[in-house]
């Protein structure tokens, strides 16, 4: 019998199954759009049992597409949005509430008051991560004192899991309870160097080790789906952060290798290998991968907001109907003309941490057309883009020569052609653009022997479009002095 590898990439845009075989061509896809919550100003929320259902209704739509059946699939390799917090009854596997998603500020005053005590310093050194409302830990303390559940915790009635938990627990009936260090590295609650729950971390955010999930490898078969879903047991064969998952994709196994995904948000990682770099310029540092007794690490910018942003246009102005239109628009005007968009709907980011920072545009005159808006937002991506890879530079002393993307917007020709010119090097779109899918498949495939080894894997590697910079010196200088200003004037102003 034919045997195929499933990906489920559990996005915060929306879920998709991915079929692919051996030589890593796309069998068969399925996708399904999500909804956004956004109950006050800077809270992101979705509904668990919504993304649950989603990842139910595409496996199945996937399989019939391909016209196969569960007996087919070797492994599932699981992918998902990071740090976006559910709580659960254990019990009745129900959540207790919304999943509170990354980009979500409900829980800052835990942040800004840790801050207060001084303690930022401390908590970077230890999980490697900044002291933001972005990561999971203050999201659990938040909806633990909202719901008053810090008994039922500490007894194990109420699990915590990030989505990959979340999903595992769901396919498996309630058997497993795990997840893997790429993702608990983005709770704010492991330890980097021992890859387990760092008891004074757990301490301080006064969480329970009872309602934890036990952190496993990245590439390991954890259990079985549940023969009442789809007709057979299933291996699950990895859960992988989303971001980590699309360098393994992109093939990055090589220390010093890059790569940038355009998704909702926007993730430059740089494989680090064993070192774990303390980022003195605004990155932070997670696990990439953890593979027996292989780790290796990596270096990550986090832009909050970039496909968003396209999101945005087409559905709070309204002046887009698709985001593909976006490239139509904004090719149709020969430049911005001095129109910058600053995207920060759910605060800075990579480098500058400021959650606070609300979205801004500047330059604009009386012949500013939504085409310019447009083309700006686009811009903008491909600005904070520069911004991380500036500190990427001053905290690795490597230097970028080339530039491997993916993720939804890097289809954008547009956008693409700009981000080679204003970083003023190669950027080069892979063949499948689906590579967090395909590095989740890659994982799980890993596990359970479908490729034999990395090198199996790095041979099915293709480029699909490549970008060579066009800007003279002169323009590119210009064009990110005007972003300096535009982004130091949005800081400026919320300071004030
Ligand atoms: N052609 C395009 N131009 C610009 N942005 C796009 C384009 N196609 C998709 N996007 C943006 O990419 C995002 C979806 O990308 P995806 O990789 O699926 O994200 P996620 O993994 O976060 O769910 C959306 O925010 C969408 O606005
Ligand atoms: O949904 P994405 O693909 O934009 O990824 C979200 C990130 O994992 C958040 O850290």
């Amino acid at each position: 019998m034919d045997k195929y590898i499933l990906a489920i990439d559990q996005g915060t845009t929306s879920t998709r199954a991915i079929i692919f075989d051996q030589e890593s061509n796309l069998i068969a896809i399925a996708q399904k759009e999500l909804t956004m919550l956004y109950p006050h100003p800077g809270w992101v929320e979705q509904s668990a049992n919504e993304l649950w259902a989603s990842v139910v209704s595409v496996i199945s739509e996937v399989l019939a597409k391909a016209n196969l059946k569960a007996g087919n699939i070797a492994a599932i390799g699981i992918t998902n949005q990071r740090e976006t917090t559910i709580l659960w009854e254990k019990q009745s596997g129900l959540p207790i509430d919304h999943a509170i998603v990354w980009q979500s500020k409900q829980s800052d005053h835990y942040v800004q008051k840790l801050k207060e005590q001084g303690l930022e310093g401390w908590i970077q050194k230890k999980s490697g991560l900044r002291l933001d409302p972005y990561f999971s830990a203050s999201k659990i303390r938040f909806l633990l004192d909202k719901h008053h559940l810090q008994k039922e915790a500490e007894e194990g009635k109420i699990l915590f899991g990030t989505v990959d938990s979340f999903l595992v627990w769901k396919l498996t009936g309630g058997k497993c309870h795990i997840s893997d260090v790429s993702n608990a590295s983005r709770t704010m609650l492991m330890n980097l160097e021992t890859l387990d729950y760092d008891d004074e971390l757990l301490e301080l955010w006064q969480i329970p080790r009872a309602m934890l999930p036990k952190i496993c490898d990245t590439s390991a078969v954890y259990g079985y789906s549940d023969p009442s879903l789809f007709g057979e047991p299933i291996a699950i064969g990895a859960v992988a952060g989303d971001q980590q998952a699309a360098l393994f994709g992109q093939t990055c196994f090589e220390k010093g290798m890059i790569k940038n995904t355009y998704g909702t948000g926007c993730f430059l990682l740089m494989n680090t290998k064993e070192q774990i770099i303390h980022s003195q310029n605004g990155l932070i540092s997670s696990v990439g991968w953890k593979i027996k007794e292989e780790v290796d690490y990596v270096l990550e910018g986090s832009v909050f907001v970039a496909g968003a942003a396209v999101q945005w246009l087409r559905d709070g102005l309204k002046i887009i109907d698709d985001a593909a239109q976006s490239e139509v628009k904004a090719t149709s005007i020969k430049s911005s003309e001095g129109v910058y968009v600053v995207p920060a709907f759910s605060g800075l980011g990579a480098p500058y941490w400021k959650p606070q920072v609300k979205g801004a545009i500047f330059g604009m005159n009386r012949g500013t057309k939504q085409a310019h808006l447009i083309r700006a937002t686009l811009e903008a991506l491909a600005y904070q883009t520069y911004d991380v890879v500036a500190a990427m530079q001053r905290d690795s002393g490597i230097s970028l020569e080339r530039l491997q993307v993916d993720g939804g917007a890097s289809r954008n020709r547009f956008l693409m052609q700009f981000q080679s010119d204003i970083l003023n090097c190669v950027v080069e779109r892979s063949f499948i653009s689906e590579t967090t899918a395909l590095g989740a498949a890659y994982l799980a495939g890993l596990a359970v022997g479908y490729w034999k080894d990395k090198e199996a894997i790095r041979a099915n590697f293709k480029v699909g479009a490549s970008y060579v910079p066009q800007m003279s010196e002169e323009e590119r200088k210009e064009s990110l002095a005007g972003w300096e200003k535009a982004i130091r004037s949005a800081m400026y102003f919320e300071s004030c």
